[in-house]
């Protein structure tokens, strides 16, 4: 049987989900799109061979075999109830919202109880392999060092809040230094993978530093993580996507990898 997948936001990341399953890289069909801006869900729909129907949130779950959530952390709360809430597998790329632990575990104990499975992708970060099986041991610290140009830090809570001049920054700056929970709230669409590490470091501490460097046009994510496996390093430096400059290209490239695995028969990594 063929799965099928009902998309919630058409951005960066929702467009390039949609064309590659589109372009029958990933065995599966796309059945519904969501938006909340409906020109974006019409804009997607114009460029796909494929015609997935676009629906509101309810019946859009009621189609699909998994809910992928490519929207907002604000989105998170209504899309995982509406899903799991009906038995239906979910993505979620807006991992910054599991960070609240209510919402947490209002997702855990629904997916236990209807059977569901909740998929985080590793985003725009490598490493998570090893991180997962270090969990398996004792983490110590995580920490996460995000740079990026300043545009890309443009709209966030934090910025805005401070009332900080991006344009004013004239060398690399540290924006942001603190604990994840705080970090995907200041920075809602920027580091959502202090989150994805957090969870996967399994309550081991996660410090965030933010740097903004004008002089870049990569996404750089470093990660250092300490325990009784020893350390582990990673820097990824990313091609931003040319629709948001906050998200990284590999982003969209986890998610639709995700995807893959699930309908895949052979599972690598950890
Ligand atoms: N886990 C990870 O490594 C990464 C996660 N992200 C997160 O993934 C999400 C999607 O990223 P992008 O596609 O780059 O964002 P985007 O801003 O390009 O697109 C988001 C789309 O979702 C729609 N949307 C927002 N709230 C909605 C709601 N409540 N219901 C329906 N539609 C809604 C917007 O209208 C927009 O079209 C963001 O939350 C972003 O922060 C982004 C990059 C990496
Ligand atoms: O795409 C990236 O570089 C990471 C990102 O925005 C996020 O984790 O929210």
């Amino acid at each position: 049987m063929v799965l099928k997948i009902g998309l919630v936001g058409c951005g960066a990341i929702g467009l390039e989900i949609a064309r590659a399953i589109d372009r029958g890289e990933v065995e599966a069909e796309l059945v519904a799109v969501f938006d909340r801006n409906g020109d974006r869900a019409r804009e997607l729909l114009k460029g796909l061979r494929g015609k997935p129907r676009l629906l509101e949130l309810e019946e859009l779950v009621e189609g699909s075999d998994i809910v992928v959530e490519a929207a907002s952390q604000r989105a998170v709360p209504e899309v995982a109830r509406a899903a799991l809430g009906r038995g239906r597998d979910l993505m979620i790329m807006s991992v910054g919202a599991l960070l609240d632990p209510g919402l947490r575990r209002t997702v855990e104990e629904l997916a236990r109880d209807r059977g569901c499975r909740v998929y985080l992708p590793s985003g725009a970060i490598s490493g998570l392999d090893g991180l997962k099986s270090a969990g398996a041991g004792r983490i110590d610290i995580v920490t996460l060092t995000t740079t990026k140009n300043p545009r890309g830090f443009a709209g966030a809570p934090y910025i805005e809040d401070r009332g900080i001049d991006l344009s004013a920054i004239s060398k690399p700056t540290v924006i942001f230094e603190g604990p994840a929970e705080e970090a995907v709230s200041a920075f809602p669409a920027n580091v959502n993978v202090a989150a994805t590490l957090s969870l996967t470091a399994r309550g081991a501490r996660v410090r965030v530093r933010i740097v903004a460097d004008p002089d870049i046009e990569v996404n750089i994510h470093e990660i250092c993580a300490e325990g009784d496996f020893g350390r582990i390093t990673t820097r990824v430096e990313n091609v931003p996507s040319p629709r948001n400059p906050k998200t990284s290209r590999l982003a969209a490239l986890s998610a639709i990898a995700t995807l893959r695995s699930i309908v895949e028969p052979v599972k690598i990594g950890t």
